[in-house]
């Protein structure tokens, strides 16, 4: 316990912070549950299922080389630890000089928890006890709907068209736009619209002088289900609502040389704004460059079925995935029978990945499953330490 005390004080340039932690903490169990944990991480060579693992070494000297901004998104199954991975990643990029910006898109935001910070209020909140600038921003991905569905709503009450063109006994056609069931169409949007309206806001304000210094940028996604149609909404926009859009434009220009004024409605530009705005984020995303989606994932079965599911979607929108971590993984040896027991459906799990044909390939980064619960800066700086190798 003394050691790990002595690293995160010696580690920590405002010890300040420090301070506040431990009071805020010390009545609990911070320092009983901060103790080294009583198992090392299992070199994954030792594993013979985890091959491709390079001895657990998640190649982040990689990841922090370089000053242009870089993307890392991280995704998978609800509970596998992705805020805990996320945070520990913005943590250690910070205090390798990167000014990092973590952001969660997930309606159910844990930043906070996470931090044992308050970083909540939808805006840019300085994270303490990092050696660079480390900013946090829970964005509320409903809110962020709001926008879309006002901007819909506009295109799907009959564009004030239809009422027109009734008052001009073209009630027929009215009729027909009504049978297209539009406002149904646009009151359904593809799972994942939020989120990625959501983070088109979040690019937006990136893209202003004011952010230039943020170097790398974390996303902590939502579970798999919505992250797996992140990107679908262009294609939606795109589909019946594109070509109804056009419609739209057409007819309030027939309108204009009838009536010499346009139906009032401004509904459809923001829907193309917005869909020029997703269609750029696509062309990031896709960018192996400067976005990387990682997948995270636990030694179970059913989350290994799911993260070789997400693995496949995120092929199919061209987002590049090159790492996969696997987190919660318990310690070779155990007098806990239960513990052992845990520990072989575990390894028969992981084989799986090494089996798995969209898993296979990928840079298996391994966490362990830590005796404490992962929460505040100095925990999070450990399980980095551990797993961003
Ligand atoms: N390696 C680990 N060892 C011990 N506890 C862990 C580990 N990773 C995560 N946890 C704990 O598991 C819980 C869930 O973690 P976390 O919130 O990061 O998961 P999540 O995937 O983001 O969840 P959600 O899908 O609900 O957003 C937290 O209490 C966290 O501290």
């Amino acid at each position: 316990m003394a050691a790990l005390l002595g690293h995160i004080l010696k580690t920590q340039k405002h010890s300040s912070f420090i301070r506040s932690v431990t009071r805020r903490t010390i009545d609990t169990s911070f320092f009983s549950s901060l103790h080294e944990p009583t198992f090392k991480i299992t070199p994954l060579s030792q594993v013979r299922l985890l091959g491709s693992c390079t001895e657990g070494v998640c190649g982040f000297d990689e990841m922090v080389t370089g000053k242009e901004r870089k993307y890392y998104m991280l995704g998978g199954k609800g509970g596998v630890g992705k805020t805990s991975c996320a945070a520990s990643l913005a943590v250690r990029f910070a205090n390798h000089g990167h000014p990092t910006m973590v952001v969660s898109t997930d309606p159910a935001h844990s930043l906070s928890d996470s931090f044992a910070q308050d970083l909540t209020g939808g805006r840019l909140v300085p994270v303490e006890g990092v050696e660079s600038p480390l900013y946090a921003l829970e964005i509320n991905p409903e809110k962020s709907m709001e926008e879309f569905r006002a901007a819909s709503q506009k295109l799907g009450d009959g564009m004030g068209v239809k009422s027109l063109m009734q008052s001009m006994g073209l009630g027929m056609i009215a009729d027909q736009l009504g049978d297209l069931k539009l406002e149904e169409l646009l009151s359904t949007p593809p799972p994942g619209t939020d989120e990625i309206v959501a983070i088109s806001k979040v690019m937006q304000f990136l893209e202003s002088q004011e952010y230039n210094m943020f170097s790398r940028i974390v996303f902590d996604t939502a579970p798999t289900g919505h992250t797996l149609r992140l990107l679908s909404l262009p294609d939606f926009m795109d589909g019946s609502v594109g070509k109804l859009m056009k419609l739209k434009k057409k007819m309030g220009s027939a309108f204009k040389s009838l009536l010499g004024k346009e139906p009032q409605n401004d509904g459809p530009d923001k829907l193309e704004k917005l869909k020029e705005r997703v269609e750029k984020i696509r062309d990031l995303f896709q960018d192996s460059d400067t976005t990387e989606f990682i997948i995270v994932t636990i030694p179970t079965v059913m989350a290994i079925s799911e993260s070789s599911r997400l693995h496949a979607s995120l092929k199919k929108e061209k987002i590049s995935v090159k790492r996969l971590i696997v987190n919660q993984v318990l310690p070779p040896t155990s007098d806990c029978k239960f513990c052992s027991m845990r520990r072989k459906d575990q390894m028969r799990a992981i084989e799986m990945i090494h089996n798995d044909s969209e898993l296979g390939g990928l840079r298996l980064c391994q966490a362990p499953l830590v005796d404490m619960e992962v929460r505040g800066v100095p925990a999070l700086k450990y399980m980095g330490d551990k797993l961003w190798r």
